[in-house]
């Protein structure tokens, strides 16, 4: 049934995006068909729903071995009804006997079912024969029940009759942890600093944290260089999707542009107009045009409610003198690496 031997509750990090998960997984897990029936779970991608359902799988067949536990992707579930009804590889009876004779089914990535009726008609039937007989059934999906457009009624309420749990993109202390866990298990040495980066830098799946950790250690281990700060930050730039990085916003310009001339936010957005002052704020102006798709009505409310053909004003200014003068060019690129460093 596919389980793979590392997708233990042993090795799963539990932190405060996944508890609630985690939590009903092993209450579950020590007593199927009692607690909470269906267990439906759901996240996006890479963030430990098919761990944390073969974790279950584990744990039963370990601690329960007369159970009857069948774990399958819901790709496997639609395949497999297909050749039934065509009489192919298993019977349509072969089919309902594997998928109802047992005390527990663990379907992972429900969402692939949802588009296909005759399959949605065949698992319902599924569900129902389970359900009834008080077997235990757990369901993963990218999304909760209410949010999966084509599912039929009679399968929402189906899916949200037990417990509905989610797993959120995790905080930094988990990734830490869960950079931790890993490098202990593989025996991986990585430096503090390092495992820092990858953690600050990965956001939103586990998936890509463990990826980039095999990635560094592979790497270093082949070029014979040391796992440092830069070498990950060189090593890692594919991995490192522009949405992980810092979002630019106008804030932020007026913030960094603020600091580099000694100024602060409050000096670039207020109404003084000596040379110091408004020499920036028409350099951040242009700034936030250049570098936001925000429209200069908004940029205008940033910068202490000023119109928008004020912004425009300075932005052209600024402008002109970018294709004029060497210095304001450099100095325009300057802020724009300390704005978007990477
Ligand atoms: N809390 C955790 N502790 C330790 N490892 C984790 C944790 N969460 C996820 N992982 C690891 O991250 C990787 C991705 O997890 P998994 O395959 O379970 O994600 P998924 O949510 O099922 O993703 P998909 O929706 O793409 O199927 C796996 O190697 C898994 O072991």
């Amino acid at each position: 049934m596919g389980l793979k031997p590392n997708y233990t509750f042993e090795t799963f990090v539990v932190g405060n995006n996944n508890n609630l998960a985690h939590a009903a997984a092993l209450a579950v897990a020590e007593t199927p068909g009692h607690v909470y029936n269906p267990l439906f779970i759901y996240g996006g991608a890479g963030l430990g729903k098919t761990h944390l359902m073969q974790a279950i799988a584990h744990f039963i067949m370990q601690n329960n071995p007369d159970l009857k536990v069948l774990y399958v992707t819901s790709e496997t579930f639609t395949n497999e009804l297909i050749e039934s009804l065509k009489n192919q590889k298993m019977t349509n009876q072969e089919f309902r006997n594997k998928y109802r004779n047992i005390d527990v089914l663990l379907i992972d990535d429900i969402q692939f079912i949802i588009g296909k009726e005759s399959t949605q008609e065949e698992f319902f039937h599924t569900f129902n024969a389970l359900y009834d007989a008080n077997k235990q059934i757990v369901i993963s999906s990218d999304k909760p029940p209410k949010e999966m457009e084509t599912l039929t009624e009679r399968l929402r309420t189906r899916f949200e009759m037990g417990l509905t749990a989610d797993i959120q993109i995790p905080t930094y202390e988990t990734k830490m942890a869960i950079l931790n866990k890993k490098s202990e298990a593989e025996g991986y040495n990585i430096p503090d600093d390092v495992k820092d980066y990858v953690a600050t830098h990965i956001k939103s799946s586990i998936r890509e944290l463990e990826g980039a950790l095999t990635k560094l250690v592979a790497f270093s281990t082949l070029s014979h260089q040391p796992l440092t700060v830069e070498f990950a930050e060189d090593t890692l730039k594919d991995l490192i999707s522009p949405e992980d990085k810092r979002e630019v916003t106008p804030e932020l310009i007026i913030q960094i542009v603020a600091d580099h001339f000694n100024l602060t936010p409050e000096d670039i957005i207020s109404q003084k107009r000596n040379a110091e002052i408004s020499k920036p704020r028409q350099i951040a102006m242009y700034l936030c045009r250049t570098m936001t798709d925000t429209p200069l009505e908004q940029i205008g409310r940033y910068f202490g409610n000023r119109d928008h053909t004020t912004i425009l004003h300075g932005y052209r200014k600024v402008n002109k003198e970018v294709t004029n003068s060497i210095e304001t060019r450099s100095l325009i690129e300057i802020l724009i690496k300390k704005i978007n460093p990477s």
